[in-house]
C-alpha cells in the first residue's frame, strides 16, 4: 500500500485519516482529491502542506475528467471515499448536494477506480443507512438497510452501488459503516463542537425533542484505525461496522459537556425536534473487532475531554467558520426555534 488516492481528506474524518497515515507510514504517499465545499478546510492539515509524502488536488469527485486524469497520472494501490455531504440536518433543507456528492460523485470514483483497475476501493458509509432502533438491539453487517433521512438514503444508496460493483464487475470494493464521531477539527454544525462553541459564547444549546435520543459516540482516531485496518486487512466485498461502545441520550452528552466545560444547565433550550428524527443508533462491531483485530482504544470521558480542549485551544479555527458563511445556516436551522 504505497500510494493512496483520499477523497473529502479537508473534511473532519478524512483530515484525521490522512494525518494517522502521514504519521503511521514513513513511505506512504498520499492524494487528497477535495473540492473544498463549506465543510473542507485547508486549515485542518496546515502542519502537512510541505510534507514530501502528501499532495492536495482541489476537484469534485462528481466530474468524471477530474477523477479520471488524476487517476491516469498517478497510480494508485486504493482510493478511500471519504468524500460526503454529512449533515442530517441540512439534507433536510435541501438533499440535492447529498444526492450529487454522495450518489453520483460515488458512481463517479466507481467507474473510474475500475476502468484503472484499483486493487481497493473503501466506501466511508454509516451506521444511519441501517435506520433506526427501538431501546433494546444493535445493527450488525446484516441488518437491512432502513434509511430515514435524505443524508442516509443517499450514503444507503451509494453503499447498494458499491455492493453492485462487487456483485457484478468483481470489484475489490469494502464498506465501513461507523456511528457517531467526535474529536479535533469537527465543523461545529454537529452536536458536540457545536455545544461547545454555544457554550463558550454564553448561547443556548439547542436541544432536539425531548433529548432522549440516542447515540453511540466514538473518536475519530479509533474510526479511522478501523477504516485504515479495513483498508489493509479487510476482505473485498465485505461490510465493517465501527463503533465506540458509549451509547448516551442526547440530554446526558449536554449535561456532561456543561460539567467539563464548567457552564450551568440554564443554557440548556429545548427545541422543535428534527422531522423523522432516529431514535437511536448502536452498533456491534464484533467482525471488525475479530476479523482486522480492531478495537476502541480511546476512553469516553477522556476523549471528550482532550476534544474540548482541543477547541478551548483553537478559537481562531472555531471562529474564521462561526463567524463566516455558516451564521446564514445557523439562522436558517435555529433562527425560529430557539427564543434566545
Ligand atoms: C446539531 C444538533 C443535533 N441534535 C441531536 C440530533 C442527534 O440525535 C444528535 C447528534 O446530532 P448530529 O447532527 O451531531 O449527528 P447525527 O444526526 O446523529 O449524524 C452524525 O452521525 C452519523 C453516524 C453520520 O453519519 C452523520 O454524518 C453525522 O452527522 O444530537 C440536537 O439535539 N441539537 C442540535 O443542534
Amino acid at each position: 500500500m504505497k500510494r493512496i488516492l483520499v477523497t473529502g481528506g479537508c473534511g473532519f474524518i478524512g483530515s484525521n485519516f490522512i494525518r494517522l497515515q502521514l504519521s503511521e507510514y514513513p513511505e506512504i504517499e498520499v492524494t487528497n482529491l477535495d473540492k473544498l465545499t463549506y465543510a473542507g478546510n485547508l486549515e485542518n492539515l496546515k502542519d502537512f502542506e510541505s510534507h514530501s509524502g502528501y499532495q492536495f488536488v482541489k476537484g469534485d469527485i462528481t466530474d468524471p475528467e477530474v477523477v479520471n486524469s488524476l487517476l491516469d497520472s498517478v497510480d494508485f494501490d486504493a482510493v478511500i471515499n471519504f468524500a460526503a455531504e454529512s449533515h442530517v440536518d441540512r439534507s433536510i433543507l435541501d438533499s440535492g448536494p447529498f444526492i450529487q456528492t454522495n450518489i453520483v460523485g460515488t458512481q463517479v470514483l466507481l467507474d473510474a477506480a475500475r476502468k484503472h483497475e484499483v486493487n481497493r476501493y473503501v466506501q466511508v458509509s454509516t451506521d444511519e443507512v441501517y435506520g433506526s432502533l427501538g431501546p433494546e438491539g444493535l445493527f450488525t453487517e446484516q441488518t437491512p438497510i432502513a434509511p430515514n433521512s435524505p443524508y442516509s438514503a443517499s450514503k444507503a444508496a451509494a453503499d447498494l452501488l458499491v455492493r453492485s460493483y462487487v456483485n457484478t464487475f468483481g470489484f475489490p470494493a469494502i464498506i465501513t459503516r461507523c456511528s457517531n464521531n467526535y474529536g479535533p477539527y469537527q465543523f461545529p454544525e454537529k452536536l458536540i463542537p457545536l455545544f461547545i462553541s454555544n457554550a463558550q459564547e454564553g448561547k443556548s444549546l439547542p436541544i432536539y425533542g425531548e433529548g432522549t435520543n440516542v447515540r453511540d459516540w466514538i473518536h475519530v482516531m479509533d474510526h479511522c484505525r478501523g477504516i485504515d485496518a479495513a483498508l489493509r486487512k479487510g476482505e473485498p466485498g465485505q461490510v465493517y461496522n465501527f463503533g465506540g461502545h458509549a451509547e448516551m441520550q442526547n440530554i446526558e452528552i449536554t449535561k456532561l459537556l456543561l460539567k467539563l466545560l464548567d457552564k450551568p444547565e440554564s443554557l440548556i433550550e429545548y427545541v422543535t425536534d428534527r422531522p423523522g428524527h432516529d431514535l437511536r443508533y448502536a452498533i456491534d462491531c464484533s467482525k471488525a473487532e475479530s476479523e482486522l483485530g480492531w478495537k476502541v482504544e480511546t476512553d469516553f470521558q477522556a476523549g471528550l475531554k482532550e476534544t474540548i480542549d482541543w477547541y478551548l485551544e483553537n478559537p481562531e479555527w472555531v471562529n474564521r467558520i462561526r463567524t463566516g458563511k455558516y451564521r446564514e445556516y445557523y439562522e436558517q436551522q435555529y433562527g425560529t426555534r430557539l427564543k434566545s
